[in-house]
């Protein structure tokens, strides 16, 4: 396990109220009050409940690679406060009020919870004015740019958000847009902002999330893996987008590499996230030159280009992305680096049917929800020498991680990053070998 000294002193000091839970990290948080956040919009709920319930998903996760991701059966903590600035993930302060459950608890019980050492907590930087470059906005019949209420799909048109970099947010408030649309805001790596409107989905397209409670019962279990991913891509079928600001076409850099993609495209939120993971990722990887490395569920190919660096032209990359729009990014983005193989597949699908040559080393980064039983099956079928894996969902990132264990693979590397302050969502990476 190596150890890295987290860094402490967020300028971002974020407290929330013991009336409110911490949003998602998809989730706009409520107006800043001089050092507190509130949570989402409208959410019922204690903060302390939630700070246990993650420790709880985090150890009953862990314990049992069935364990539904969520809340059942993890008990309320009652109140008290996650702490702020210095007592964050890793920091070494108390909370400011009251309990001593605090999201340093999470991350103190996540390198138990998966049989390793103490956890390299650590947080991103993050400057005065926000982290977050993607916002994603819904429009109400009005016209008028809001979020969902919790669970709801009622829109508060309510724009004020402490997370949003400087100036993402400006004018969308006084401006009227398409009922029913969505709206995608991304500042990129030139500074530049791109505002685009997504049409309303077309009646009886599937996109049931203007139709319907999102308090269904998918929702309540936090939504299961496929019906996350089939409402996520009927979201985005055919719907046709218009650019108000910007060019719609972001550009980003990781290591001196440019990316051009689609603004409405996957890029990690926080500004300096893409950097971070995929250093963490090249020092963990060690890849020797030749060898064959995959970089699952890949977007656009941020760590397919590291590994590609490390393994050279007599190297293999397997980058395995499902978004066809980001594989052909990825494709054009890496037009040098021929050695990297970018494919539109499903990973459960594409991964079952590799050879049993064993990879050097897997870096998976799966959507919120994991990469789960199938996939962990393959892969470790496959015994690669070194396992990368990313997760922002704590819970789900620990069933992962103990999915691995089960099939003999230990963790010996875990960081975990702050990446969505003023959310419960944490990024979590971890280096798994046999
Ligand atoms: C958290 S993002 C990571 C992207 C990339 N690693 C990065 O850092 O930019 C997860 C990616 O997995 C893709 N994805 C989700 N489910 C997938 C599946 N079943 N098979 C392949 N790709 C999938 C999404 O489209 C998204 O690009």
């Amino acid at each position: 396990m190596e150890s890295i000294p987290a860094p402490l002193g967020l300028p971002h000091g974020v407290v929330a109220h013991r009336d409110s839970r911490p949003a998602a990290a998809a989730e706009r948080i409520d107006a800043v009050d001089s050092n507190d956040v509130r949570g989402p919009v409208g959410a019922p709920g204690r903060i302390g409940g939630v700070a246990t319930r993650l420790s709880g998903i985090l150890l009953a996760g862990a314990a049992d690679p069935d364990s539904a991701a969520g809340e059942s059966g993890v008990a309320d903590g009652g109140p008290g406060r996650i702490a702020g600035a210095a007592g964050r993930i890793g920091g070494v302060a108390g909370p400011v009020g009251g309990s001593p459950i605090r999201i340093g608890g999470v991350a103190a019980r996540l390198p138990r919870a998966l049989g390793s050492g103490a956890a390299d907590a650590v947080s991103l930087d993050a400057w005065p004015g926000g982290w977050r470059s993607r916002v994603r906005l819904v429009v109400d019949a009005d016209g008028r740019a809001g979020v969902h209420r919790y669970r709801s799909t009622e829109v508060i048109p309510d724009l004020r958000c402490p997370q949003p970099m400087t100036g993402a947010m400006d004018g969308l408030a006084d401006q009227r847009w398409t009922p029913g649309a969505e709206l995608v805001v991304a500042v990129d790596g030139d500074g530049m902002r791109h505002l685009v409107e997504i049409a309303p989905p077309e009646p009886g397209s599937g996109d049931k999330r203007h139709g319907r409670d999102r308090r269904g019962s998918a929702a309540r279990r936090g939504g299961d893996r496929n019906s996350t991913v089939a409402r996520r891509a009927a979201a985005h079928s055919a719907r046709a987008e218009r650019v108000v600001d910007g060019t719609g076409r972001a550009v980003q850099y990781v290591s001196g590499r440019r990316w051009e993609l689609s603004a409405t495209g996957f890029w990690q939120p926080h500004y300096g996230a893409a950097q971070c993971y995929s250093d963490v990722i090249a020092g963990w990887s060690d890849a020797a030159p030749g060898a064959l490395t995959w970089d699952l569920y890949s977007g656009v190919g941020v760590f397919a280009a590291r590994l590609a660096d490390q393994v050279g032209k007599a190297g293999a990359v397997h980058a395995v992305e499902f978004a066809r729009t980001a594989v052909t990014e990825a494709k054009a983005n890496l037009r040098d680096l021929p050695w990297v193989d970018s494919r539109a597949e499903r990973v459960e699908r594409w991964i079952v049917e590799q050879p049993s040559t064993a990879p050097d080393v897997v870096v998976l980064d799966p959507p919120r929800a994991g990469a789960g039983k199938e996939v962990v099956a393959a892969l470790t079928d496959r015994s690669p020498r070194r396992i990368i894996h990313i997760g922002c969902d704590p819970a789900a990132f620990a069933r992962d991680i103990s999915l691995y264990r089960a099939a003999g693979y230990q963790p010996v590397g875990l960081r975990v990053f702050d990446a969505f302050p003023g959310t419960h969502h944490v990024e979590c990476l971890a280096v798994l070998e046999r």
